[in-house]
C-alpha cells in the first residue's frame, strides 16, 4: 500500500501501510535480532512479531548503571538506548523523561507524580531491582504506565551478605581490620562469639528472609521469624506471633521488609529496648525502617553490641564523597561508633544478580512493548494472550487500558464486534483495567477507526493496536 496512514500513540507513529502483510514488521529497517534471546522470546517458529512502529523510534533511558545484559537485549531490538551510570537530578530527569517511551532505573531514581506528570510518551518503567518504593505506582497505573521489577534475582546475594555480616559483627572483624589498617595489633577475644547456637531473628520472611533462614541454619544458628502473614517455616525455623517476641529472643535481628508506611521506623527506641543486651541489628532492607538516632543511642549505651547498615534514609545519587552529614545529619555519629558495618547499598550488587536482573527486566520490557504482555507487572493486572502466528492473516491485537467501571466492556465489545474476536482477556487491579483482544478479519483501513473509536471512550487511559 502506498497510502501510508498513521496513528500516534505516545509519540510513536504506528504506520498502517502494509499493516496486515505477513512481514514480521512493516518497517523495512527492522532486522530480527538473532541469538538465544529471540529464540526464547519466540516460542513457536512461525510466531509473528507485533510491531507496527519503527523499532528505532522507541526511545529508552537507562539510568544507574543498569547491567549490560539489559542494554544488549534492548539494543538488539533496534530501540534507541541512552545510558547513564548515575541517577539524574530531578530537573534533568524531567527534561529527559518527556521524550522517552521507556525508562530503566534502580533504587535511586525517584519517579514521583511530579516527574511522571511530565512523561507524556512513557509506556513502561523497568525497575532493575526488587524494591519499587521509588516509583509512584498508583499514579503510573492511572496513566497507563506499566511497571516491572525483578522480584528475586538478587535475593541470594543479599542473604549471603547478611551471613557475612553476622560473622563479622560477632567477631568484631570490621574494627580489627580498621585497627590493622592504622598499624594497631589488637588480639582480643572479649565479647567475640561463634554464631553456632545463637538465635537469628528474621523480620520479613519473604524471598530474602527465607533464603537467609536456610543458610543460617546450615551454620548452626536457631532461626525465628516474624511476618505480618503466616508463612511456612523452612527447616527448623519457627514463626513467632509478635515483633516483640522476636526482639526479646534473638541474638541477631535482621530486617527484610519492604518500605511501606507501616514499616517506617519499625525499629525505634522502644523496639531497641526490647532487644537482648549485647545483641546485634542488621538492616539491608530500606533506610526508613530503622530510626538511626535511636540506634546510635542504643549502641553508645552498649545495649546493642554491633550493627550493619546497607541502606539509609537518604542515599547519594552517584558514587563519590557524598556520605557526609549534609546528606544525613547523623552521619558523623554513625562514623564514630565501634562495631558498626556501613556499606553503600550493595546487598544486591553482585555480577550474578545484576546480569540476571538485566535479562529478566529487559525481556519483560520487550514483551510489553512488542506484545503488550503484563505478566510480572507490579502495578497492572497480569494479562497475556498466546502469540499471533504468521499463518493468521488480517489479525490485530488491541490493548485498551481503561478505568475500571461498569459498562466499559460492553462499549469496547461493540467497537470490536464488527470483527471476529478470536481471544480476549481482561483483568482489573483497583481502579485500572487492562484488556487485550486478538481480532481477525481486519482490513488496513479498519485499524485507524478501531483505534479512534476506542480512544473516544471516556474510560480510556491508553489504547495500543499491534499487528
Ligand atoms: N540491600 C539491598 O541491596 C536490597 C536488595 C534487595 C531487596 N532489598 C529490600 O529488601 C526488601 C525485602 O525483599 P524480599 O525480596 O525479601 O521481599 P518479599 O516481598 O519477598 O518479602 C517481604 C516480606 O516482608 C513481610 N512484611 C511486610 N510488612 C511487614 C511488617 N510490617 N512486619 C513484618 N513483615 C512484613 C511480607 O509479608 C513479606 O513476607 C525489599 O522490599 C527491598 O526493599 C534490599
Ligand atoms: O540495585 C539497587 O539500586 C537496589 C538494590 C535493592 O535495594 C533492590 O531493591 O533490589
Amino acid at each position: 500500500m502506498s497510502d501510508a496512514r498513521e496513528i500516534e500513540v505516545n509519540g510513536l507513529h504506528y504506520t498502517l501501510s502494509n499493516a496486515l502483510s505477513l512481514s514480521a514488521s512493516p518497517n523495512s529497517t527492522f532486522h530480527s535480532p538473532s541469538g538465544s534471546y529471540m529464540s526464547r522470546m519466540t516460542s513457536r517458529p512461525s510466531a509473528k512479531q507485533l510491531k507496527p512502529f519503527n523499532t528505532q523510534d522507541i526511545k529508552i533511558l537507562l539510568l544507574e548503571n543498569v547491567n549490560v545484559a539489559a542494554r544488549e537485549i534492548l539494543e538488539s531490538q533496534g530501540y534507541q538506548v541512552e545510558f547513564h551510570k548515575a541517577s539524574l537530578p530531578e530537573d534533568e530527569l524531567i527534561e529527559k523523561i518527556r521524550d522517552v517511551h521507556v525508562i530503566g532505573i534502580r533504587s535511586k531514581t525517584k519517579l514521583s507524580e511530579k516527574v511522571l506528570r511530565e512523561a507524556k510518551n512513557l509506556l513502561v518503567i523497568g525497575c532493575f531491582c526488587i524494591g519499587t518504593n521509588q516509583v509512584d505506582l498508583e499514579f503510573a497505573a492511572k496513566h497507563g504506565v506499566t511497571v516491572f521489577n525483578s522480584p528475586f534475582s538478587n535475593s541470594r546475594s543479599v542473604a549471603e551478605l547478611v551471613i557475612a555480616e553476622i560473622i563479622v559483627l560477632a567477631r568484631q572483624l570490621g574494627d580489627r581490620s580498621n585497627e590493622m589498617h592504622n598499624g594497631t595489633w589488637n588480639k582480643v577475644s572479649n565479647k567475640c562469639w561463634e554464631i553456632r547456637g545463637k538465635t537469628l531473628g528474621i523480620i520479613g520472611y519473604g524471598h530474602i528472609g527465607s533464603q537467609l533462614s536456610v543458610l543460617s541454619e546450615a551454620m548452626g544458628m536457631k532461626v525465628i521469624y516474624y511476618d505480618v502473614v503466616p508463612l511456612m517455616a523452612l527447616g527448623s525455623a519457627k514463626q513467632v506471633p509478635t515483633l516483640k517476641d522476636l526482639l526479646k529472643q534473638a541474638d541477631f535481628v535482621t530486617l527484610h521488609v519492604p518500605e511501606l508506611p507501616e514499616t517506617k521506623n519499625l525499629i525505634g527506641a522502644e523496639q531497641l529496648s526490647y532487644m537482648k543486651n549485647g545483641s546485634y541489628l542488621i538492616n539491608a532492607s530500606r533506610g526508613s525502617v530503622v530510626d538511626i538516632p535511636a540506634l546510635v543511642e542504643a549502641m553508645r549505651s552498649g545495649h546493642i553490641a554491633g550493627a550493619a547498615l546497607d541502606v539509609y534514609p537518604s542515599e547519594p545519587a552517584a558514587n563519590g564523597d557524598y556520605f557526609n552529614s549534609t546528606l544525613n545529619t547523623w552521619g558523623d555519629d554513625l562514623r564514630s561508633l565501634k562495631n558498626l558495618i556501613l556499606s553503600p547499598h550493595i546487598g544486591g550488587s553482585t555480577e550474578e544478580a545484576q546480569s540476571a536482573i538485566g535479562v529478566e527486566v529487559g525481556e519483560a520490557l520487550v514483551r510489553y512493548i512488542n506484545d503488550g504482555s503484563t505478566i510480572g507487572a507490579v502495578n497492572m493486572p497480569e494479562v497475556s494472550l498466546r502469540g499471533l502466528t504468521l499463518a493468521e492473516e488480517n489479525h490485530v491485537r488491541v490493548i485498551f487500558i481503561h478505568s475500571n467501571r461498569p459498562g466499559v466492556l460492553r462499549q469496547v465489545n461493540s467497537i470490536l464486534g464488527d470483527h471476529n474476536v478470536d481471544k480476549q482477556m481482561s483483568d482489573s487491579r483497583g481502579d485500572v483495567a487492562y484488556l487485550m483482544a486478538d481480532i481477525s478479519d481486519v482490513n488496513a483501513g479498519d485499524i485507524k477507526s478501531l483505534y479512534e473509536n476506542l480512544e473516544s471512550l471516556s474510560s480510556k487511559i491508553m489504547t495500543r493496536v499491534l499487528y
